[in-house]
């Protein structure tokens, strides 16, 4: 018995004094305690908030224990150094809840890492490129798809208390749906859809909780009644209804493929892909994770980007007139706006940038994971450390915006009001930045400006309550839910 205590009690000693060396060797950053790191002073909500007020203290470069040692990130330039001048820094944690996304970790976009991420990225994007190019088939979806949305929105009855939550989300999924599955919901019979919309907003939230981040630095703790159970297991539940949908998706199309015809949907492209390069990387399994990847990247970033749109311009009626005058006298009312327009459109733009700014949406990426020794400006940062870059702070705290808590879109506008500045433009990112950035983001570009521009070109959206724009907090910080009269413009 006492030599047993003498054991425990050496571990104990030795554990600490290597938990305390180990802490030496990282960026400073608040104390933290041996086994649990820093998870007591974590608040409930709003990580990213706490992580922006240790900055004031520690610098933009700190370390926080999950109780894995991870380095947040809060400034431009240290994510710059760090995500697109160096290559180490785009690989993943590979621990839950992260890997929660995919059926098979290492598999599809967001999972994958070095050669594998390659592949699985350039496939990806060349497929996107090609959708882009010659006929735009890309556009011609967004545009199908924003008729279909106009359509359901014209036949709602009562305009004065419209929600456009569903609206805005069928439109969304519908330009994904169509790129990867080429067919589109009709608004009348989307019940599948809904379901698999509500599968997805449950994961998101719960993400980031307490018990998630313990599951990951402990995986031992799946197996812990409610720890487990909340930080792991019911996660799991719910993320296999989804990937069951999606599996089903890809059989159906692979079923309909044809040598002969030139792909129009990303599923056919892949599989012309997987024939024409025959490496084995490209394969059944990575086609269903990119597929995977897609939806849960594309769906709610895009969808709130468009919600949050709609109630900045409640809240400022006069930005909101401005933008719909643009749009008649330079698109007019007998048609929709295209990607030919956006030259003319600047101020439209600009909104558009400033509401990715100010509603500031992805507070913090994914974590990345760096396998080399290395450095961040000058702090080092040791092999397999996770790094938290917080979008959110430089968007806030960048000095390039003036008076952020402004919302502001002539910020973007040299006084000609034609003309961008570049230097607020380059800190806006929304998207990220480097290797890892958002591989979406030009077919996002696109949809932002073409729904947008088209609800405003269409309807006057008017409050009819008071238009709180208090985020709420998620992976995605999200609007707070709001009705409004919409009124038809011709
Ligand atoms: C307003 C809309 C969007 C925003 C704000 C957004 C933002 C981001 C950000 C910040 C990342 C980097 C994550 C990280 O480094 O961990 C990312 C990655 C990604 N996004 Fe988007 N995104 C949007 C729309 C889309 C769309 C429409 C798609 C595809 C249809 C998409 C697909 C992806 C994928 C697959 C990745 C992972 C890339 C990789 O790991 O290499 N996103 N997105």
């Amino acid at each position: 018995m006492g030599l047993a205590i003498i054991v425990i009690f050496v571990f104990l000693v030795l554990y600490i004094a290597h938990f305390y060396w180990n802490v030496s060797k990282y960026p400073k950053g608040p104390f933290p305690l041996p086994f649990i790191g820093n998870l007591l002073q974590f608040p409930a909500e709003n990580i990213h908030v706490f992580y922006d007020d240790l900055a004031k203290i520690y610098g933009p470069c700190f370390t926080i224990w999950t109780p894995l040692p991870s380095i947040v990130l809060t400034d431009y330039e240290q994510i710059k150094d760090a995500f697109v001048t160096q290559e180490t820094f785009t690989y993943r944690s590979h621990l839950p809840p992260e890997t929660l996304f995919q059926p098979h970790d290492h598999t599809g976009l967001m999972l994958t890492d070095g050669d594998d991420w390659k592949l699985q990225r350039k496939t990806a994007l060349k497929i996107l490129r090609n959708f882009g190019l010659g006929k735009n088939l890309m556009e011609e979806q967004v545009i199908g798809s924003i008729r279909e949305m106009q359509d359901q929105l014209g036949q709602i009855k009562d305009k004065s208390d419209v929600d456009l939550f569903w609206p805005i989300q069928l439109c969304v999924g519908n330009i994904i749906n169509e790129t990867l599955f080429g067919f589109h919901y009709k608004h009348e019979d989307c019940g599948k859809f809904q379901t698999f919309v509500k599968v997805i907003d449950t994961h998101i939230k719960s993400l980031r909780t307490r018990f998630a981040l313990l599951v990951a630095a402990f995986p031992w703790l799946r197996n812990v009644p409610v720890v487990g159970e909340i930080g792991y297991h019911f996660m799991r539940r719910n993320i296999d209804l989804y990937h069951n949908f999606m599996e089903q998706e890809v059989a159906s199309q692979i079923k309909t493929y044809n040598q002969e015809e030139e792909p129009t949907n990303f599923v056919h492209a892949y599989m012309r892909e997987m024939e024409i390069s025959g490496k084995p990387g490209l394969n059944p399994t990575n086609l269903c994770a990119s597929v995977v990847d897609f939806w849960l990247a594309g769906m709610e970033t895009t969808s709130n980007s468009i919600r949050w749109s709609i109630a900045y311009m409640m809240k400022y009626p006069e930005i909101q007139d401005k933008v719909r005058k643009e749009i008649q006298e330079n698109v007019g009312s007998s048609r929709l706006p295209s990607i030919e327009d956006k030259p003319n459109l600047p101020y439209t733009q600009a909104v558009i940038h400033e509401v990715q700014r100010h509603s500031n949406m992805v507070p913090m990426l994914g974590s990345h994971k760096n396998i080399k020794d290395t450095t961040i400006l000058g702090k080092p940062v040791p092999a397999e450390t996770f790094i938290f870059a917080q979008l959110w702070s430089v968007m806030k705290n960048d000095s390039v915006f003036e008076d952020s808590h402004l919302f502001n879109p002539d910020r973007y506008l040299h006084s000609n009001g034609e003309t961008f500045r570049k230097d607020v433009i380059e800190r806006t990112i929304p998207f990220s930045i480097g290797k890892r950035n958002c591989i979406g983001e030009g077919l996002a570009r696109m949809e932002l400006f073409l729904i947008f521009s088209a609800l405003i070109q269409n309807y006057e959206f008017v409050a009819t309550s008071n238009i709180d724009l208090t985020a709420q907090w998620s992976t995605v910080l999200t609007v707070k839910p709001y009705t409004c009269k919409s009124v038809p413009q011709f």
